[in-house]
């Protein structure tokens, strides 16, 4: 796991970087993509780099993380809704390339079947973007899912759904209690993972998912297991890291190894 810790105004460019690498080597590769406050700036970096040219999502494809249970089809926080507003609209990638669990279907459970089927045919995602909860959880993998878990149904804890009041005009009792997410075995499938986390209020879901012990209480901590992540945080979100002086230094020089 590689840990950056780098001014909270940087984080957007940097996971452009990645992008337009990744794009450079691979035009119709795959995305994960991911709702919530921590990708905004990586959105806003990639779409000023698709209006000057330099990146081309034209012939990429994408799926979304996770979706909420039981909202109408174009409601403002559905994450089909912000993903379009905050990401597709602004960008070339083709809006029937993106593709996420329909949280609206009457049959859940063939939802997330198909949508599994979608990701596998298209070839698995080659970066994935995630964010990370409170208390720990990446897309909605609350905390004591399974490690193996595949998309499915989940209910989301009290915390989570305190968390995400803010985009119900504060309203927690308006938050869908269900929720359909990726799984952590799911997304443990992704090629290259990209986490971004800033604000004091990520720092004990950063230091266990870093330095913690892998468990099913901090479903973060599975990424430990995977051979391709970069963590991008600030310093507000890196205040817990026993060993922040050496992610530092291992950044700093990173530049002098042949990669
Ligand atoms: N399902 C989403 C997650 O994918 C996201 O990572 C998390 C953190 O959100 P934020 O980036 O706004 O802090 O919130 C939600 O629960």
């Amino acid at each position: 796991m590689e840990v950056i810790i780098v001014r909270e105004d940087r984080i957007g460019d940097l996971v452009a970087d990645e992008i337009a690498a990744l794009m450079a080597r691979k035009p119709d590769a795959v995305l994960g993509l991911a709702t919530g406050s921590s990708p905004l700036r990586t959105y806003d970096a990639v779409a000023d780099r698709v209006a000057e040219g330099t990146i081309s999502l034209a012939r990429a494809r994408a799926f979304t993380l996770d979706e909420y249970v039981g909202l109408a089809e174009g409601h403002p926080c559905s994450y089909r809704t912000v993903i379009e507003q905050d990401f597709v609209s602004r960008v070339d990638l083709p809006t029937d390339a993106v593709q996420g669990p329909n949280g609206g279907a009457a049959d859940l459970a063939a939802a997330c079947a198909s949508f599994e089927s979608a990701m596998r045919e298209a070839g698995g995602v080659d970066l994935q973007i995630l964010g990370i909860g409170t208390d720990g959880h990446i897309a909605f993998n609350e905390p004591a899912s399974s490690f193996a878990s595949r998309t499915r149904v989940k209910t989301l804890t009290d915390q989570t759904r305190l968390d995400n009041a803010r985009f119900f005009d504060g309203n927690v009792d308006a938050v869908p209690v269900h929720c359909l997410t990726q799984g952590l075995g799911t997304i443990m499938e992704a090629r290259h993972v990209v986490l971004v986390a800033t604000g004091a209020g990520k720092a004990e879901a950063v230091r266990q998912l870093v330095e913690g012990a892998v468990s099913a209480l901090w479903p973060a901590t599975i990424l430990q297991h995977h051979p391709h992540v970069t963590v991008f945080v600030d310093d507000a979100a890196a205040a817990q890291l026993e060993l922040a002086d050496y992610y530092r230094s291992t950044y700093a020089h990173r530049d002098s190894v042949i990669r």
